[in-house]
């Protein structure tokens, strides 16, 4: 049997890094996905391997099963209905069984990802051999969430192959996992995150269960209704960065300037929860939609603003904000920044010819742009029971 999951990316809509430190931000889900297929060898095929195929990178890693034990002797597959972190000492046997690996040094950042998926399915499955397939749809380390898709469509996967959640096998079509499914299966990826992040705040992660619009502030969720459009243009500088090391950098001004970050932060709090007071009053007609435009429009070049402050900005997203600024539009980075995506918000009346010349123009600098459906649904999941 084959168990297929699929996990959205995000946007981070305002309070990036501030979400970090306590303040409220808003994110939502978007329709690019990762999909994970896991599958455990039957009779004859006798594979004593643990395989990991990274199917759009051309990559594959194993390990043998014998490997395995010898790293973690003493490997209790139980899956604890709650989670306990991967230890320091945890943490260096998973290094050590990825360095194994000799990952092409163009591809170094793979090793977090490599790392979580080993600690997941260590921790849930043991050392049973087994095939996992990932293919993604997202940018990795561009600010749209693929390390906590990873985690997401990863801890499903196992979690639906186990003993801990029971589903409906014989549904070949992606299905929805339970409300307790769900809460075990973010706190699962909550601790990949880690691995990966260092320091998440898990809006990433929750955002990529749950699906939807969400308000999420200290491990705290609040699905925002709207009936307002929200369309987004999502810029993709190309300059890839890495989560952890911007999460680390904001971490380094906090302790330099304490008084003023806890200002900054202050302010974001205000500007997400303002945010998602406007996205969730109710709109009657078109110029209610354009006033409600115009704050969204304002409330994130404030956040930008204050990203900036953070030290997280960059010089392909300082291009990208003028460029839009010329067709009187609004922008923030999305993400972690230093490079990655960036949002600029397309107002409703806005025609398709003005867009397109935005794009051609954004474009001639090397960036990628594109417009993703937002909101969707969380985290899916299928079973193949004849493969
Ligand atoms: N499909 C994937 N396969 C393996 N690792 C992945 C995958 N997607 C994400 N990752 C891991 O997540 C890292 C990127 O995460 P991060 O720096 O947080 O950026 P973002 O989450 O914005 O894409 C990658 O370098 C890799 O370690
Ligand atoms: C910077 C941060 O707020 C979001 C990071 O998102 P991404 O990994 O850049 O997609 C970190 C976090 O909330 O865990
Ligand atoms: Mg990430």
């Amino acid at each position: 049997m084959e168990v297929r999951t699929r996990a959205p990316g995000k946007i981070i809509l305002t309070g990036e890094h501030a979400v970090v430190h306590g303040s409220t931000a808003v994110a939502a889900s978007i329709d690019l996905y990762t999909y994970v297929s896991l599958r455990f060898p039957t009779p004859p095929d006798n594979a004593e391997t643990l395989r990991l195929q990274l199917k759009d990178m051309s990559l594959e890693f194993s390990w043998p099963v014998a490997r395995i034990k010898e790293a973690f002797p003493n490997l209790d597959a139980q899956v604890p209905m709650s989670p306990s972190s991967c230890s320091l000492e945890t943490l260096k046997t998973v290094a050590s069984l990825v360095d194994e690996q000799n990952i092409p040094e163009a591809k170094n950042g793979l090793a977090g990802g490599v790392s979580a998926f080993l600690w997941l399915y260590t921790s849930i499955h043991g050392s049973k051999p087994a095939k996992a397939v990932v293919n993604s749809e997202l940018p990795l380390g561009s600010g749209l969430g693929s390390s906590a898709a990873f985690c997401v469509a990863v801890s499903s996967a196992l979690l639906a192959m186990s003993d801990a959640v029971s589903m409906d096998f014989r549904h070949q079509d992606w299905q929805i996992f339970g409300e307790c499914e769900l809460e075990l299966l973010n706190k699962w990826a909550f601790e990949g995150e880690k691995i990966i992040h260092g320091k998440p705040s898990g809006i990433d992660n929750t955002v990529s269960t749950y699906g939807n619009m969400i308000k999420f502030r200290s491990g705290d969720l609040t699905c925002l209704k709207t009936n307002m459009p929200i369309k987004m243009l999502i810029t993709n500088t190309k300059v890839r960065r890495n989560t952890k090391a911007l999460v680390a950098s904001v971490s380094e001004r906090i302790m330099r300037h304490p008084t003023a970050m806890a200002s900054v932060f202050t302010a974001v709090d205000s500007i997400s929860n303002e945010l998602a007071t406007i996205i969730q009053s109710p709109v009657s007609d078109d110029l209610a939609i354009t006033e409600k435009e115009e704050k969204l429009g304002v409330l994130m070049e404030m956040n930008q603003g204050l990203l900036q402050c953070m030290g997280v900005s960059h010089a392909s997203i300082e291009t990208v904000l003028r460029t839009t600024l010329k067709y009187k539009l609004s922008s923030k980075l999305t993400g972690a920044g230093g490079g990655g995506c960036v949002l600029t918000l397309l107002p409703t009346l806005l025609s398709g010819t003005v867009v397109d010349q935005l794009m051609a123009e954004l474009e001639t600098c090397g960036f990628q742009c594109f417009v993703a459906g937002i909101g969707g649904k969380g985290v899916e999941v299928s079973f193949n029971v004849t493969s």
